[in-house]
């Protein structure tokens, strides 16, 4: 019904276009990341994560991910640098996973994927006067992608899996204060950048992507929580577990790929 979408053989990414023709766009996300065609470009500084002060709010399932929402009413907790202009707000971060073993990262390098992606949400709050403006502008938006690889436990995420059975429904919130992203970088902050979109409808082309080339390492264990999630409802009656909510990598048409030295 109406703009309905999900995952699955009936909702989709091969079927968004029918609601979202953006979907076959000019700079649709994910992409495939070549690194030896990325170019080195030495005009790219690096990124800086301004989080110190930030302020988580609440931990939400909304049917398609786990999300954390910021509070996102001054510059408290920011991004710059790199291939931005202006500072950037968090607003949010979510993850995108697979099924069990299987693989679940949106972007993948040289064709290889990994288990899980972590997007950390910015918006250019000095030429946008909100979120929602900024989401449709050409240079709304900048999301840190992070790759998460299975191994040994992360000794951070379990703040994260640890609360997620208190949102296993779509639609179901609860409080999530004092967490700082920070604890979730790998130690370099080495990235590949280029301009795209939203991976999930409505795939808006509002955002400079900025990929940290190297991984955080996260237990299966760790991963396995984020999969006794469900894309349902506590009223529905029939449970779907939330797992390869993914969109796969979308056509380059010409764009280029930088590297940060
Ligand atoms: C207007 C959407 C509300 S914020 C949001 C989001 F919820 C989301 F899931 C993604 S994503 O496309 O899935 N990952 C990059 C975003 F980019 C976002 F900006
Ligand atoms: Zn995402």
């Amino acid at each position: 019904t109406g703009n309905h979408w999900g995952y699955g053989k009936e909702d989709g990414p091969t079927l968004w276009h029918r609601n979202y023709p953006v979907a076959e766009g000019s700079r649709q996300s994910p992409i495939d990341i070549i690194p030896l065609q990325a170019v080195h470009d030495h005009s790219l500084g690096p990124i800086i994560l301004s989080y110190d002060h930030c302020t988580s709010i609440n931990i939400a399932n909304n049917g398609h991910s786990v999300v954390v929402e910021f509070d996102d009413s001054d510059d408290r907790s920011v991004i710059r640098g790199g291939p931005l202009d202006n500072p950037y707000r968090l607003k949010q971060f979510h993850f995108h996973w697979g099924g069990k073993g299987c693989h679940g990262s949106e972007h993948t390098v040289e064709g290889m994927s990994y288990a899980s992606e972590l997007h950390l949400v910015h918006w250019n709050a000095v030429k946008y006067k909100n979120f929602g403006e900024a989401a449709t502008a050409p240079d709304g938006l900048a999301v840190l992608g992070i790759f998460l690889e299975a191994g040994d436990d992360h000794r951070w995420l379990h703040v994260i899996t640890d609360a997620l059975y208190m949102v296993k429904y779509k639609g179901s919130l609860t409080d999530f204060k004092g967490f700082n992203p920070k604890c979730l970088l790998p130690s370099s902050l080495q990235y590949w950048t280029y301009l795209g979109s939203l991976t999930t409808p409505p795939l808006h082309e509002s955002v400079t992507w900025i990929i940290l080339k190297e991984s955080i390492t996260v237990s299966e264990k760790q991963l396995g929580k984020f999969r006794m999630l469900l894309f349902t409802g506590e009223e529905e009656d029939q449970r779907m577990r939330m797992e390869n909510n993914f969109r796969p990598p979308q056509p380059l048409k010409g764009r280029k790929v930088r590297s940060s030295n």
